[in-house]
């Protein structure tokens, strides 16, 4: 199984880590534009193998997609990070441009490659690979939901007192300060609603902490993060390279599914060997289904800055 990752910046970086820390892929190819970038990333981690006991081989290379050839599967991390005070749709301008070009890179090399995007805005990103590769839409899937639902049962986990492995819970909708539905009324603790341990303001807080978890760490970090969005993209890795039939909210092109037509934003969906071999199109209440749709207003009208 090989995997390329596309900047070999932070995100890049982390995620190209954990993938080899649990030692599922035979090769991790980081490719990035800035010379030698790459080439030193993947020389720094190798000499990390024989101390965290990996096989996984990883390459560098400065913007040479042929050393890409024949990967499994791509993730797109090349572009800029917002700063503090900045929104992630403030980004589209250069990371447009890039995430297209980087794409039609990829599959010249990797014409069956399964694609995950991950530089923002990215639900927007996701669908202008959408547009612009004609992929059939299982191999376009965008990174957000994942992130953003580890960071709720960590602030869950937080405001209980619990230990995190104790708690279950997701965020749909737009990967965006405004733009994220934590689902806290389908949250638990081991199968039991977080309502019976928290009060409504509590989880009102934690909602609203959890949205703004990108721009909170963007605040103290300088730039965004990139230990967690790393993780979560070496989840998704795994669960394509591994066919392990997981769900996870991810950003995807909809057809219906929640109402919604022509648009990728974050939903469950089941990811195994085929990229996303389904979506799950749970019923939401109400209140659910109005900020889903708030959401995704959003997220259309970023969509309409891109130049299609
Ligand atoms: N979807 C998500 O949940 C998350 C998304 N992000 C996004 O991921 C992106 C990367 O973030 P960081 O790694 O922190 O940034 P970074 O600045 O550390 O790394 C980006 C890398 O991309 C490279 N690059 C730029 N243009 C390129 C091109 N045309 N081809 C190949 N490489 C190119 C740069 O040289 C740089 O090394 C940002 O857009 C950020 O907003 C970050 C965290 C989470
Ligand atoms: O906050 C940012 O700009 C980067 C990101 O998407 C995240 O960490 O959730």
């Amino acid at each position: 199984m090989k995997v390329t990752v596309v900047g070999a910046g932070a995100v890049g970086a982390s995620c190209a880590e954990y993938i080899a820390i649990k030692d599922f892929a035979s090769e991790v190819v980081i490719l990035d534009i800035k010379e030698g970038y790459a080439e030193g990333k993947a020389m720094d981690l190798m000499q990390t193998a024989s101390l965290n006991g990996f096989d996984t081989k990883i390459t560098g290379s400065t913007n040479d997609y042929s050393k890409t050839a024949d990967s499994h599967i791509a993730v797109i991390t090349s572009g800029i990070p917002r700063k503090p005070g900045m929104t992630r749709e403030e980004l589209i301008g250069i990371n447009a441009g890039i995430v297209k070009t980087v794409s039609s890179s990829l599959l010249e090399h990797s014409p069956n490659v399964i694609i995950i995007v991950v530089s923002n805005p990215m639900d927007t990103m996701t669908y202008l690979v959408h547009k612009t590769t004609g992929l059939p839409k299982n191999r376009i899937i965008g990174m957000g939901g994942a992130l953003d639902s580890a960071r709720f049962k960590y602030r869950l986990a937080e405001a209980m007192e619990a230990p995190i492995s104790d708690i279950d819970g997701m965020v749909i909708g737009g990967h965006s300060d405004k733009g994220m539905v934590p689902l806290t009324s389908h949250a638990t603790r081991n199968s039991i609603r977080v309502s019976e341990f928290l009060s409504d303001e509590r989880l009102e807080q934690v909602a609203a902490d959890t949205k703004v978890g990108g721009a909170t760490l963007t605040g103290l970090l300088g730039t965004s993060a990139w230990y967690a969005p790393g993780a979560a993209v070496s989840a998704l890795v795994q669960a394509i390279a591994c066919d392990q039939k997981k769900m996870f909210p991810c950003s995807t092109m909809l057809e219906g599914e929640y109402g919604l037509n022509d648009i990728c934003i974050g939903v469950p969906v089941i990811l195994g060997k085929n990229g996303i071999e389904k979506i799950v199109d749970i019923p939401l209440s109400d209140a659910e289904k109005a900020k889903m749709q708030e959401s995704a207003e959003g997220v259309t009208k970023t969509n309409g800055l891109l130049e299609l």
